[in-house]
Formats: structure tokens, C-alpha cells, sequence
């Protein structure tokens, strides 16, 4: 059997279990993929960023004339998404810290096509997740907490449903799924945004396959782009995106291209007990 060795890191406390797969030997299906982020029996997560070259993966094989490696991003469920924007920040650390990258820029495949990440003087790691695209349903509407929001629909490769409250208590626990009307077909992630400050906003969200989490990258893009519109704020146009573990820095380019910057950490690393890796398999 194939040694399940990984690396624990984080985004603005968005965490992940990275898995290095350079040849994708590994089979992780879905359960084992929740039974390792599971936050009491297993390592905890809110997602896995399987780590292989998209030379060795038939799904990242139309990608390996552009980049090396493949994110094979998993949700805490198991299920699969196109994209994970504090998930590719770390994803590229994991690629510089263990040498197979070197920093500076880099190009990660994702299911969300080819991102372009770089490291900053600061420390912090930038993507170009490219543009927002706003692709409807119109007339969405979010219930949460007794309350009911018209929301913008928003895709940064993943769905988005953006909902402008008054205060970020408002949606409650949110312990349950919020609920979206029309429904969307895939799932959706949902964020709730307050007004902070000139090009300052605040913001919580509930992400698909996973639950409340302390902060979603693609989910501040989606966040700022809907609020940089509200603002008729025109392009490049910086915002500070606060969320419940951190601060992300965004900028829509005039290109339409946006752009995500904050800290990725790397903290821990280790083996899984194949016994255990079995028994979940
Ligand atoms: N936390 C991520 C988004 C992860 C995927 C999301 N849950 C989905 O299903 O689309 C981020 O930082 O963007």
C-alpha cells in the first residue's frame, strides 16, 4: 500500500490537508476523503489539496502543456470542486517549501483552468483567479436566521450567492445549510457581507461540502467584486475582505482579472496509519 503522507496548512484559518501524490498512485475516494477531515475522528479539514502532475492525472491532462501541477481540490464531504482560492495559495507554499517549485511565480492547473500564483516580498502568496463572471439565476434569494436577502449570483470558477446584511449575526449559527431559491444545481457557497469602511468589507460564508468555515478566497472575490459594483467603484480597485480568521487583500485589475493576496501557512506534516487509511477505505 502507498504511504498516505501529508501536510497540515491554512489560509486565514481556510484549512487543508495537503496530500502529495506526484504520480497519482493514491485513491481517495470520497469517504476517505471526509474521514480525514473529519475534525474529531480524523486529522480535520475543511478541504484536501491532492498534490499531482497533471502529466499523471487523466482529468489535468489538458493542462500539462501550461503547468506542472495539478490541485486536486476535495470539500470536507468528499465531493470534488472547480476551485479553492485560499486552498491554491497554500497548495503553491507546499509546492516551494518541499522544492518542487521554486518561488517567485508559478502556475497551478485547477479545475477552474490555470491559475497564476506569486510569492510577495511580505510573505503573503497572490492568484490571479482570473475574472468574476455573473452568471445567473437573477432573483436569488438566502434564507438564514429568521431573515431573507436578495443575493447576486457569482462565479469565480465555483457558484457564489453574495447577500448584503446589516450585521453578521443576522444569518444565526448557520449549523444548517442557508436556504437558496432558485435552487442551484451543484450546490453553492454563500457569503454574507457587511459594509466596513471606503473599500472595506466584512463577511462570513457557508461553504458548499463543507459547512461554516473562517474564510473562503474565491468567496471574498466574489464578495468584493459584487461590492465594488454597489460602490460604482471603477477598475484597478483595491479591497481589505475581512473574515472570521483573517484578512485577505483583493484587487480587481482593469483587465477584469482578480486578484487574492494573503498569508498561507504551512504547520505540520506526518503519515497516516495505513491500518486507519484501510479501514476508511
Ligand atoms: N475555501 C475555498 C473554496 C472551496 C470550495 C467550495 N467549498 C466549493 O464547493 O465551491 C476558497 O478559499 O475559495
Amino acid at each position: 500500500m502507498t504511504a498516505l503522507r501529508f501536510v497540515k496548512g491554512h489560509g486565514t484559518e481556510n484549512d487543508f490537508v495537503v496530500v502529495p501524490d506526484p504520480d497519482g498512485l493514491l485513491d481517495l475516494a470520497p469517504g476517505l476523503v471526509a474521514a480525514i477531515c473529519d475534525r474529531r475522528a480524523g486529522l480535520g479539514a475543511d478541504g484536501l489539496l491532492r498534490v499531482v502532475r497533471c502529466a499523471a492525472d487523466p482529468e489535468a491532462k489538458p493542462w500539462a502543456d501550461e503547468a506542472t501541477w495539478f490541485m486536486d481540490y476535495r470539500n470536507a464531504d468528499g465531493g470534488v470542486a472547480e476551485m479553492c482560492g485560499n486552498g491554491v495559495r497554500v497548495f503553491a507554499r507546499y509546492l516551494v517549501e518541499s522544492g518542487l517549485e521554486q518561488p517567485g511565480e508559478l502556475r497551478v492547473a485547477t479545475r477552474g483552468g490555470v491559475k497564476t500564483v506569486r510569492f510577495e516580498a511580505n510573505g503573503d502568496v497572490t492568484v490571479d483567479m482570473g475574472p468574476a463572471a455573473f452568471p445567473g439565476p437573477d432573483g436569488v434569494e438566502v434564507r438564514a436566521g429568521g431573515h431573507t436577502w436578495p443575493a447576486v449570483s457569482v462565479s469565480m470558477g465555483n457558484p457564489h450567492a453574495v447577500v448584503f446584511v446589516a450585521d453578521l449575526a443576522q444569518p444565526g449559527d448557520l449549523r444548517q445549510p442557508p436556504e437558496v431559491r432558485p435552487t442551484f444545481p451543484h450546490g453553492v457557497n454563500v457569503e454574507f457581507v457587511v459594509e466596513r469602511g471606503p473599500r472595506r468589507i466584512a463577511m462570513r460564508v457557508h461553504e458548499r461540502g463543507v459547512g461554516e468555515t473562517r474564510s473562503c478566497g474565491t468567496g471574498a472575490c466574489a464578495a468584493m467584486v459584487v461590492a465594488a459594483r454597489r460602490h460604482g467603484a471603477s477598475v484597478p480597485v483595491t479591497y481589505d475582505v475581512e473574515v472570521p480568521g483573517g484578512r485577505l487583500r483583493i484587487t480587481e485589475r482593469s483587465d477584469g482579472h482578480v486578484e487574492l493576496s494573503g498569508p498561507a501557512v504551512l504547520l505540520a506534516s506526518g503519515e497516516l496509519d495505513p491500518r486507519w487509511v484501510a479501514a476508511h477505505r
